[in-house]
């Protein structure tokens, strides 16, 4: 570059201080964006990339207007880019040279308070990690939109924190500038969530209250960062972040990222939307706030029995009055939400119109606490306490404000009258003012006789009155100053209608400044009610999840879940929650699950299809939905306090990280038998199904024994193996059951019911004629499978005398096919058609240029005529 100007001595200079964001760069009416910012932005954003300056110096630019800036940058953030916001600080009239500019906010996908990235019905989570010495790590999470922070401390374990990490909702990931690579790179390849990087580490003064219920330095260091970072980008008040609460890692089932995935619990797996997913179907919530709390639950069901059986004993009581549950959930569907309102009253965000919608959520709390009242009143004093704020929220926001208030809070119209005096007598002014003129332009026709003369107001002359070009003889001469010429009328002045609109105009400005600051102060005062705003959120999510769980207990006929002590699996008539609503009415079979001593585990054998992973996950299913406090799909129901879930089902998922297949199917089966307890559920799916058939065998044994004999959690195994039902013979707690089908008139009929005992085939060549694979290949299946049950298969394991399958079959079915057609050509035509189809046949088509096809085809023409 041969000379920069001053300007872009200053883009470079913020810039490089801002390396991993788009430098959005306020010039005038415009954010700029220039070189390589640019280039990316204009892909990104499909904008039109520009250029400044001339020849090789021109500066790839673009561009996009200030006032519809924010479109253009939640997009960005969507695609989790992060933004610096450069803005003119000073005014460019009294600048000496470059107006100076400074970077005001950064705007990041988890910090963001609104737009396209913020889902109603989901946390946006920012989280900071800290990696210490001793190997251990620490964990702060906060969502800006709500306020809520919390902090954990994790042993040496970073699958743990991967697991974390990956809990719905984490947008972005803090770390220090040295955290380990390896570590860094292993936490990005399972989530993929922006990283931001924060050094500092000394907990601020001002928010030192914060982390009043933390006990250690750990817990305090990894808070911090957080708050540092957020105190670095955010630039302004952070004071609606509630008190850090602490979470033990351990208080919660835990899943891995996987097995969240697999058991579709908040997203189906093809689709990846809530719909087909579990919570889709337990999420009866009418309120947003609701709507991210049971999904928080999902993603972290409790161990803690007093705790889930307290939740249950809600739902049951929820149940049991049908109606004051309908008019509660009836009321609850007319409230806002408070948790991000809260967050918008701290950020001084909030507009009047939600003010106001505050106050109508707020009139529903008394009805709302009537109703749980009746219906748990045990409950009342931990859900609704310091009720006086409920009715002096009320009071402050209908004295201050007006019923229907406008959502700009620049242009007047929001505070009520009566509110405060000095507003008032501006609008009296104004309204008297107002009325004058209507007044004086009666007055003027009168006297000029001119019947269409107006009083009219615009911006640019203020005041005017209107007469038609006809009509301007009519006038007083001298009276009327001409302001404007339209086509068919002119426009005057008198001195007595601008002395008046001097006045209408000073009580106006007057009166808009005058609100927004009486605004202002209404929006400060409820300031003071945030952490009451809070709690009752809080209480109100609780209620609206626990109401839904009662609807659809009730719509679904669950039961209500027991636990045992002696880790008992006695499950009967047990239905997969999300299978059942997909498949046609009354068709779902429901199951019995008995895993008691002796049974421990249950090898699973049946036909393709048959329905053994809805089995498997059916369990797992269960398990999760009585430990969040929801009842259950089945007729009765009672199943240990799962620690941990562990599922290897399906795979494929995790081609990105460059492993294959089978490795990460053997990386996942180590993760479980090294970290499962004999308290924990392992859901294995015919694991060992991906290497050759003696290797996948012997180590599918090789993993039962382990479980079995070390391990000992309750276990589903599913295999096509028949060879290891042998293993319930030697395995004093391993149990054969298998799904079953029987065959009538040369169909099979899956019967989708397990019982005990194994499975005698797999009809996986019946399956295979299902999906309408070529019947040479079937029939050739069902040839060799005789073979092999015949015992004859040593001869196929000679691979030099015979070529592999695939092309074996292949060379058969061409000269079939060949036969085929030459034999049906034969049969009907002439000699000379036979030779042109035959010709036309054994072309390839596919790869002949025009020219030559018209050429083949002109000879063929030829041969014909
Ligand atoms: N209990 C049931 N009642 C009715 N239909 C069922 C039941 N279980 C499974 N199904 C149906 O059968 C289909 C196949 O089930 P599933 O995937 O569990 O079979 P699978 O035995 O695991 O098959 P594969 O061995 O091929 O993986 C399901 O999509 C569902 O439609």
């Amino acid at each position: 570059m041969a000379q920069i100007t001053p300007m872009m001595k200053q883009y470079l200079e913020i810039k490089a201080q801002h390396q991993d964001a788009f430098l959005f760069f306020r010039l005038g009416d415009f954010y700029e964006l220039f070189f390589e910012d640019a280039k990316l932005a204009a892909q990104e954003l499909e904008i039109t990339l520009t250029g400044r300056g001339q020849g090789e110096d021109r500066i790839p630019m673009c561009g996009v207007p200030y006032h519809s800036a924010d479109q253009y940058m939640s997009r960005l953030i969507e695609k989790g880019y992060k933004i610096a916001l450069c803005e003119q600080v000073e005014d460019p009239k009294e600048a000496k040279g470059v107006v100076k500019r400074e970077v005001v906010k950064m705007l990041t996908p988890g910090t963001m308070m609104n737009g396209n990235v913020i889902k109603e019905k989901e946390n946006n989570y920012l989280v900071a990690l800290t990696a210490f010495e001793d190997q251990s790590f620490g964990l702060a999470r906060t969502d800006l939109t709500t306020g809520e922070c919390a902090a954990t401390l994790i042993g040496d374990a970073l699958e743990d924190v991967i697991h974390d990490i990956a809990s719905s909702g984490t947008k972005e990931l803090v770390v220090a500038s040295d955290l380990d690579e390896t570590t860094l790179k292993r936490i990005i390849e399972k989530c993929p969530v922006t990283v931001s990087y924060e050094d500092k580490v000394e907990l601020d003064q001002d928010y030192m209250n914060l982390c009043e219920d933390l006990q250690s330095e750990k817990l305090k260091m990894s808070f911090a960062r957080l708050l540092q970072y957020l105190i670095r980008t955010q630039k302004r008040s952070l004071n609606h972040l509630q008190r850090v609460t602490y979470y033990h890692f351990d208080s919660f089932m835990k899943m891995d990222t996987h097995t969240k995935r697999n058991l579709e619990l908040t997203e189906s797996l093809r689709e990846k939307k809530k719909a087909g997913s579990l919570l889709a179907i337990v999420d009866q919530t009418v309120t947003s706030m609701g709507g991210r709390l049971v999904k928080n639950w999902l993603e972290r069901p409790l161990i803690d029995q007093s705790g889930i059986e307290e939740r249950l004993k809600i739902v049951t009581s929820f149940l049991e009055f049908y109606f004051e549950r309908e008019e509660l959930r009836d009321e609850l569907r007319h409230v806002y939400d408070l948790e991000r309102l809260a967050g918008r009253i701290a950020y001084g965000s909030v507009n009047a119109r939600e003010l106001v919608q505050l106050k109508r959520s707020l009139e529903k709390i008394p009805l709302i606490k009537e109703l749980v009242g009746k219906m748990v009143p045990s409950l009342l004093s931990k859900w609704f306490h310091e009720e006086d704020q409920v009715f002096e929220l009320i009071e402050l926001l209908d004295r201050s404000l007006v019923e229907d208030p406008p959502i700009s809070v620049t242009e007047g119209g929001m505070i009520r009258p009566g509110y405060h005096e000095e507003l008032d007598t501006y609008r009296d002014a104004s309204k008297n003012g107002k009325q004058w003129i209507a007044e004086l332009e009666q007055k003027e026709r009168q006297e000029t006789g001119i019947r269409t003369l107006k009083i009219g107001f615009n911006k640019v002359f203020g005041y005017y009155i209107e007469v038609t070009r006809a009509n301007t003889h009519l006038l007083h001469e001298g009276r009327y100053e001409r302001k404007q010429t339209l086509t068919n009328a002119e426009r005057y002045i008198t001195p007595e209608l601008k002395e008046k609109e001097a006045l209408i105009l000073e009580a106006e400005e007057k009166m808009e400044q005058l609100e927004y600051d009486l605004f202002v102060s209404v929006r400060e005062e409820a300031k003071q009610f945030l952490p009451f705003i809070q709690t009752l959120a809080h209480s109100i999510s609780e209620i609206d999840v626990l109401a839904g769980f009662a609807t659809v207990s009730e719509q679904r006929h669950y039961v209500k879940p027991t636990f045992s002590k002696k880790r008992d699996i006695a499950i009967v008539d047990g239905r997969h929650p999300v299978v059942e609503t997909v498949i046609e009415k009354g068709q779902y079979v429901a199951n019995d699950v008995h895993m008691t001593k002796g049974r421990e585990m249950l090898l699973i054998t049946g036909p393709n299809m048959a329905g053994k992973s809805t089995y498997m996950r059916q369990l797992a299913l269960l398990a999760v939905m009585a430990q969040i406090g929801c009842y259950v799909p089945a007729t009765s129901c009672e199943l240990p306090i799962f620690d941990q879930v562990f599922t290897r089902i399906g795979a494929a998922d995790d081609l990105a990280s460059g492993q294959s297949t089978f490795m990460v199917e053997m990386l996942e089966t180590r993760y479980a038998l090294t970290k499962a307890t004999q308290n924990s559920l392992i859901l294995l799916d015919e694991i060992g199904r991906g290497t050759s058939t003696y290797d996948g065998m012997a180590l599918a044994q090789a993993i039962i024994e382990y479980i079995h004999d070390t391990v000992r959690a309750k276990t589903l195994f599913s295999t096509h193996y028949h060879e290891l039902t042998q293993l319930d013979k030697e395995l004093a707690d391993l149990q054969n059951v298998h799904v079953s089908a029987v065959e009538e008139n040369g169909t099979v009929v899956f019967l989708h019911k397990v019982i005990d005992g194994q499975a005698d085939r797999s009809y996986g060549i019946y399956v295979a004629e299902l999906a309408e694979l070529p019947s040479q290949v079937t029939e050739r299946a069902e040839t060799l499978l005789k073979q092999f049950e015949e015992g004859t298969q040593a001869q196929w394991t000679n691979q030099a005398q015979h070529p592999p399958f695939s092309e074996q079959q292949l060379t058969l079915f061409a000269a079939e096919e060949e036969a085929k057609v030459e034999k049906s050509v034969s049969d009907t035509l002439t000699g000379q058609e036979e030779k042109v189809l035959k010709k036309l046949v054994k072309k390839d088509v596919l790869h002949m240029t025009p020219i030559e096809a018209i050429q083949f085809i002109n000879e063929l023409q030829r041969l014909l005529k």
